[in-house]
Formats: C-alpha cells, sequence, structure tokens
C-alpha cells in the first residue's frame, strides 16, 4: 500500500491528551444541550492478522476529527475501510485486527462509556409484534440505568421518538416479512431511536440508508442531521453512495480510497471536485489547499 499523505504528517493543532477540549464554548449556544464530544484520530493504522500470521494493511495512517452538533461521512469506495475505520474509532475492532494511533475524546486518550457513544450497525434487530412507541418504551426500561425512575426513562423515550420524527408511527406496529408495518425508513430510524435512549454524545452509524430508496435515505439522514444540530451530537457516519440531497446535509468529508485517507475536508469544497481533482488528490498529495483546510476544520477543536 502506497505512504500515507503529507497532508496527514502536516497535520498541526493535536489536542494535547492532557487539556480537554471546552466543548461548550465550542458549540457556541447553538444546541440545545451540547452533548456532542471533539473525536481526534491521528496516525490511525490497522492491520488484520490471520490464522498463518500473515499482515494485511487495511487503514494506512488516517487523521482527522469530527467535531459536535455536526456529520462526518465517511466514504469511499466498498472494501475501502468506512467499517474498519468506524469500528476502530468505536472501539469495536476485531480481536484478529491490531489498530495503532492515537484517538483522543475531548481532547483525553480514554475509552468510550456507555452512555458517551452509541453504535447502529446495518442490521435491523426489532421485534416485530410490537408498536414502535412499545419496543423503544421496552428498551428504555431495559438499557437505562435501574437508579433512573420509570417515569424518567419513558420521558427519554418518547423523547427520542420525537427526536427521530417517529410521533405519527408510534402507534404503529413494527411488522416483518410476514405482517407489513412500518417502513424500511423507519425501522431505520427506531434502530437509531433505540441507541439515542442514553443521550450519547457521540453517535456511529454504519450505513444508515442502505437497503432505502433516495426518498427514505433523505427522510433518515435529515433526522440525524437536525439531531445533530439541535442536540450538539457528534456524528460519524459511513455512508455509500449517497444522493446529491443526502450529501448536502453532511458537514464533513472523510473519503477514502484503498485503506488510505485521500480527502478530509468541509463537503461544500468536496461537492466542488471533479473526478479528475480526486484523481489528483490522490496522486499529487502535497495539495496546500487540503493542509489549510484540514488545519481550519481541526484548528477549533484544539482552541478550547
Ligand atoms: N478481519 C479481516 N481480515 C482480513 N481482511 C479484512 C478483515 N476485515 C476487513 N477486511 C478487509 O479490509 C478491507 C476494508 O473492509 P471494510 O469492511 O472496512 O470496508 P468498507 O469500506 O466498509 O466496505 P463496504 O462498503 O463493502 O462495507 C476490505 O478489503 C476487507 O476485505
Amino acid at each position: 500500500m502506497a505512504m500515507a499523505s503529507p497532508v496527514l504528517r502536516r497535520w498541526t493543532p493535536t489536542p494535547s491528551p492532557t487539556t480537554p477540549l471546552n466543548v461548550a464554548s465550542s458549540i457556541g449556544g447553538e444546541h440545545e444541550t451540547g452533548r456532542g464530544v471533539f473525536l481526534t484520530w491521528r496516525d490511525v493504522s490497522v492491520t488484520a492478522v490471520d490464522e498463518k500470521g500473515r499482515h494485511k494493511l487495511i487503514l494506512d495512517q488516517i487523521t482527522g476529527c469530527a467535531r459536535p452538533g455536526q456529520v462526518l461521512a465517511l466514504m469511499g469506495a466498498s472494501g475501502s475501510g468506512k467499517t474498519t475505520l468506524l469500528d476502530t474509532l468505536s472501539g469495536r475492532l476485531g480481536v484478529d485486527m491490531n489498530g495503532t494511533g492515537d484517538i483522543l475524546i475531548n481532547g483525553r486518550r480514554k475509552r468510550l462509556s456507555y452512555g458517551t457513544s452509541a453504535y447502529v450497525t446495518q442490521e435491523n434487530t426489532l421485534m416485530t409484534t410490537l408498536t414502535v412507541r412499545e419496543a423503544i418504551h421496552y428498551s428504555a426500561q431495559l438499557q437505562l440505568p435501574g437508579s433512573m425512575l420509570l417515569a424518567k426513562k419513558l420521558a427519554r423515550a418518547d423523547r427520542a421518538i420525537r427526536e427521530m420524527g417517529l410521533g405519527a408511527v408510534a402507534s404503529s406496529r413494527i411488522g416483518g416479512r410476514v405482517c407489513k408495518g412500518i417502513s424500511g425508513g423507519e425501522r431505520k430510524r427506531v434502530s437509531i431511536c433505540m441507541e439515542l435512549l442514553a443521550s450519547p454524545g457521540l453517535l456511529f452509524l454504519d450505513e444508515p440508508t442502505s437497503g432505502l430508496d433516495s426518498a427514505a435515505a433523505y427522510h433518515v439522514m435529515a433526522h440525524i442531521a437536525r439531531l445533530a444540530r439541535t442536540t450538539g451530537t457528534t456524528v460519524v457516519a459511513a455512508v455509500h453512495q449517497p444522493s446529491t440531497e443526502v450529501f448536502d446535509l453532511f458537514n464533513g468529508l472523510c473519503l477514502l480510497a484503498n485503506g488510505r485517507m485521500v480527502y478530509f475536508g468541509p463537503t461544500p469544497e468536496a461537492a466542488e471536485l471533479s473526478n479528475e481533482d480526486l484523481n489528483s488528490i490522490i496522486s499529487i498529495s502535497t495539495n496546500e489547499d487540503l493542509v489549510d483546510e484540514y488545519n481550519y476544520l481541526t484548528a477549533s477543536s484544539s482552541s478550547g
């Protein structure tokens, strides 16, 4: 695999592991709760080891950050390393994988714990016979701490239902293959809703729009983007081939190709890039503009 891009080596504003970032001041009162966290990662490499002890490089020195109130999209062709990066950042790397590099949460090296982060996988495992409200209330009772009053758990569940725009279908049966229930997009939102119960500051989503038509995909991502904006939640989502409308909902883009990062920066600029530009980014990775964009995006996370 090719060497890491010089963009990565010139990544300057590193939050010190001993200096926590001031999330509240950075989100400037724009959000209701400011529950999001700064997640930064530097020189993250991952190697898979097979049963014969052979090593395969899956991620090659990936550097980036995700900010409160924003949605960072991880994009790239199938096999480029999106899920592996998501797993690495969320601390879910399999035992057959070795990861190196720094991952900082609010400027500190610490493990993600319950309530700090949530991960929504591609699979929907929902109880088909329950209504949306029943399933989410049930999940709240099981998930939330025993010390929390039942009324508070249910209020938390109702808030999550509202945040994911599921109010209109709260009394509908989830359903499945045999008995038709809510739509595929609504099922995705129920899965996300269940992960929101603990009010995580950081939400990892693996292909939240897979299997959905473009309208349903937009609906799911629009709710996620609104949630990020209004609550300050930090969202990192692996997304495959989003429509233009969905792409416009993202704040930042981390573009991977064969385990290497070929673009990191705000989406408006990325949307301007043609295939030719992207190819030149891959081949001329000393692009000064990218360095500037990267520094711009990371500067605020080190200023707190
Ligand atoms: N445990 C493993 N052992 C060996 N190779 C692996 C392992 N896990 C993933 N890989 C390889 O690493 C590469 C990246 O996989 P990953 O699932 O992260 O890609 P992806 O971009 O999420 O793909 P997709 O969009 O198809 O889900 C692929 O080539 C995959 O085959």
